[in-house]
């Protein structure tokens, strides 16, 4: 039966999506359902959460260290399960706390079934990577929050990637966050993300540096970093590229439009988004949903909708 050959596990894809030295994961950053369908439905093979994305759209506030590990863990789940073929990375901030909650925060992602999360050294009360004035935690703090991700790795069965992420080239400089870095990947990370790189030459060396370890690339929209297409970010050598602010800028400008549409006119003219509900759905896994339904014998749909 169909439903009995066993699938790779996310984690699984995501290990072999990384190990192609000659590819680059490309991964939308997507807030929530509706992003995430969104992105699956335009063909994408990875999928990003973005920590930025969850705070504006779960809570409605900055990204200014306001998310608990419950809002994150909760839509990391959601996101990672409508479709368990296409491996998510999630963002997982500080990891919540000291070693202990940085434990839990990645026992709690394994088994929400993410394949990937980073963790990085700005102190709990941490904002954007690519905002100014970040404060740090210190190199012992911080490896011990690796430390502690591939320790709770290690004493669950299942497997996540451990992406170390490191926000020190804003105030340390570059050597300090290259060094923390290879420390990271020494005790067990499997990727590195240097945060807030400034310069093409930071990219090009950080990628000769640390190889063979993949290095990520974050392509934040108006963000401190070089404007870089995959192809460029490949040719640099990175081997996952995340746009994390790719799905909740496109609807912040697109609600804004839509709002001052019917604020200014009293009305909603047919070029600010007349489908049919149904498109919508549509994306949102509707057909499935229906076949299942009638798999079961039930006959809600049978008329169609
Ligand atoms: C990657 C990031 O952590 C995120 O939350 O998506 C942010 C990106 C952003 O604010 O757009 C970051 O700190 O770089």
């Amino acid at each position: 039966m169909e439903n009995n050959i066993i699938q790779p596990s996310p984690v699984e894809i995501l290990r072999k999506q990384i190990a192609d030295e000659n590819g680059i994961v490309v991964c939308p950053g997507v807030y929530d359902g509706l992003s995430a369908r969104v992105a699956l439905h335009a063909g994408f093979k990875t999928l990003y959460m973005t920590g930025s994305g969850t705070a504006v759209s779960r809570l409605g506030m900055p990204d200014i260290g306001l998310t608990s590990l419950n809002d994150m863990k909760q839509n990391a789940e959601l996101i990672a399960n409508l479709d368990t073929s296409v491996p998510l990375i999630a963002d997982a901030d500080t990891g919540f706390g000291g070693a202990l909650m940085v434990g839990r925060t990645v026992a709690q992602y394994m088994r929400a079934g993410v394949a990937a999360l980073h963790l990085e050294d700005q102190v709990m009360n941490k904002r954007c990577g690519h905002l100014r004035n970040k404060e740090l935690v210190s190199e012992d703090e911080f490896l011990s929050r690796i430390r502690a991700a591939v320790n709770m790795r290690s004493q669950l069965s299942g497997d996540i990637v451990i992406i170390a992420r490191t926000d020190t080239l804003q105030s340390l400089g570059f050597e300090v966050a290259l060094d923390r870095l290879k420390k990271s990947i020494a005790i067990g990370a499997d990727v590195a993300f240097l945060e807030g790189i400034r310069t093409i030459e930071q990219a090009r060396t950080a990628c000769r540096e640390l190889h063979p370890t993949p290095v990520l690339y974050n392509m934040v929209q108006g963000g401190v970093s070089p404007h870089l297409t995959v192809a460029q970010a490949k040719e640099l050598g990175f081997r996952v590229i995340i746009y994390p602010a790719i799905a909740s800028r496109a609807a912040y400008m697109a609600i804004t439009k839509a709002m001052n549409v019917v604020r200014e006119k009293g009305d909603f003219p047919e070029d600010t988004g007349h489908i049919p509900p149904s498109e919508m759905y549509r994306v949102c896994g509707l057909d499935d949903a229906i076949k299942f339904d009638l798999a079961a014998g039930s006959n809600t749909y049978n008329g169609g909708i």
